[in-house]
Order: structure tokens, then sequence, then C-alpha cells
């Protein structure tokens, strides 16, 4: 499987908040859930490696070529969703597709106008009167029209229904299914994760805290449940976090028989990419919790 995007340590400072040697890779034919949770530094990273803001250190390579020195020919084989889209609010759709198209070498009027119509979007609508969904869907239909080897998309799945939501879904697997490509999004809804990535990255207080395969994270690790009364300094260790009620614990573990070994008339249960994503968030706070004493 080659490379679709390498990024080797990447840094980044705003005055209170800093991307630390973030390095990462994306293989094609990998849909790729870049998650964390509110400002973790998904949008930072994704700014930066499209050289929409600049960066202290780090090197950026899509397709195994540089993005300092191809960044054109680059940014033509990359489908870009971004929160903002950078529209022109005074144009309608039409107006607004004819000067981004020319950009792009490979541009589909067919694909344009088939997603167009999947979304129900007007081409003579105002870019200013369309609601924050609309906004996206537009989006998503120009990311998806020039035949882009990559898409990247900046929470994709925020301001959609649920409906448009799994639509897009089935639209990224339709994608994936031409070959060689890659789709990398970043989210904090990770339930639209569940049936399409294939790769799962945390990013935490500007650090990667994994990048590990959906599947593979999920059967590592299990969701326990049991008696207060079973929690140890030994046991809680076997734990990254430990969420504790009047009716007892809940806490995610990777160490299964160990959990097995030493606690008794436990719950054992599958758990979501969220309880996952909590539970290495936890694990770090409480670490900072006692490097930081
Ligand atoms: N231009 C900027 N100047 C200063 N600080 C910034 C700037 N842009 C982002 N930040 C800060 O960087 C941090 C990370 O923000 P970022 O938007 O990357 O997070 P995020 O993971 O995308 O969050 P969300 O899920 O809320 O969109 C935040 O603390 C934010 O305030």
């Amino acid at each position: 499987m080659s490379s679709i995007l390498e990024v080797t340590g990447l840094n980044k400072s705003y005055r209170d908040f800093s991307l630390t040697d973030v390095s990462f890779s994306l293989d094609e034919d990998c849909i790729t859930g870049f998650i964390g949770i509110n400002g973790a530094g998904k949008t930072t990273t994704i700014r930066t490696i499209l050289g929409l803001v600049t960066r202290a250190s780090g090197t950026i390579k899509f397709f195994g070529k540089d993005m300092n020195k191809y960044e054109q020919e680059l940014k033509d084989r990359i489908g870009i969703v971004l929160d903002d889209g950078g529209f022109y609010d005074e144009l309608s759709m039409a107006e607004m597709t004819s000067i981004i198209s020319p950009a792009y070498s490979r541009w589909s009027e067919q694909d344009y106008k088939t997603f167009m119509e999947r979304f129900s979007l007007n081409p003579r609508q105002k870019i200013a009167t369309l609601s924050k969904g609309m906004r996206m869907k537009y989006s998503l239909t120009l990311a998806l029209s020039h035949q882009a080897d990559l898409l990247i998309m900046d929470e994709p799945t925020s301001g959609l229904d649920p409906l448009i939501r799994s639509q897009l879904m089935e639209i990224l697997k339709d994608y994936m299914k031409q070959g060689g490509k890659g789709v990398f999004f970043s989210t904090h809804i990770t339930s639209d994760l569940d049936k399409v990535a294939d790769m799962l990255i945390l990013i935490n207080n500007g650090r990667i805290l994994f990048e590990e395969e959906k599947d593979m994270l999920i059967d590592t690790h299990r969701l326990v449940k049991g008696d207060i009364k079973d929690l140890t300094d030994e046991t809680r260790n076997l734990f990254l976090n430990i969420e504790e009620t009047e009716f007892g614990f809940s806490g995610i573990t990777n160490q299964l028989s160990k959990v097995q070994k030493n606690m008794h008339d436990i719950l054992i249960e599958r758990p979501t990419i969220e309880d996952i994503m909590l539970g290495y968030i936890e694990k770090e706070a409480k670490n900072n919790v006692i490097t930081s004493r």
C-alpha cells in the first residue's frame, strides 16, 4: 500500500496553543478519521498541512512529493472541504463555481451536476442565503467534482442532518471504490466513523495520541463494568479511565486478560470509538496532573 500523505515533525505555535511534533501518514484505499475534542488541534493541523497557515517546522509530502515544491500540482489532486469554504457571499453558486472550476485540470461538469442534484442545490441560489448544511453540501460538491485522489475534509458532517450524514458516508464509500484514493476527515462526532473509517488518528492538546486501524483498536479495548469494591490501586492501573457512580464503575482497558484475572463479577462490553477516545484523553489528563505535581 503506498502512502498518500506523510506528515513528519509538524510544529506550529499560537499564543495559547501548539501543535507538537505531529507525525502521521495516510495510506491509499483508506478512510482515515481524524478525531479529537473541541480545540484539540484538528483544524490547525489540516490548515497547516494544506499550507494555509505557516508552520514552524515539519515536512509534508502528498503522493511522495514535497508540498513546498509542488503545491499547485498537488492541490489539483486534493478535494478540500473546510468549514468556512472561502466563498464570495454575493455570488450565486453557479458564479462561484465558474471561478473555482478552471483551477482544476480534471474538472468534471457531469460530476458537478450530479452532486448538485443529489444534494438538491439550486446553482442560481446566492451563497449568502445558504444554510450551514447547504454550504457544506456545496463545498462537498466542489471537492467531489475534480476527480481528486485525496479528499481532506474538516468537520464535513457538522451542520448536516442525520439523513445527509449517512448519504455522505455512502458517497465516501462509493468514492473509495475507484481504488487508489484516500479520505481524511476530522470530526468530533465519532459515530460517523463507525461504519466507514479504516484508520483513526486521535489528536489531543496538539499531540497525536494514537494512529491505529479502527478494527484493531476496537478489538484490543474493552469497556468493563463492575463493583467499586474491586477497585484497588493495582486494578485501577489496568484502565485508561474509570467512571464511578453509586451503582459501580465503568472503564476502558487494553489489558483485558489481567482485568479478568484480578477482578470478578464484571461485565465486559465492546467499546465505541467515543469510549476509547475519551479513555485516552482522560488518561492523558491524569498523567499531566501527576507530572505537574
Ligand atoms: N489563528 C489563531 N490564533 C490563535 N489561536 C488559534 C488560532 N487558530 C486556532 N487557535 C487555537 O488553537 C486551538 C486549536 O484549535 P483548532 O481549531 O485547531 O481545534 P479543533 O480540534 O479543530 O476544534 P473544533 O473541533 O472545535 O473545531 C484552539 O485553542 C484555538 O483557540
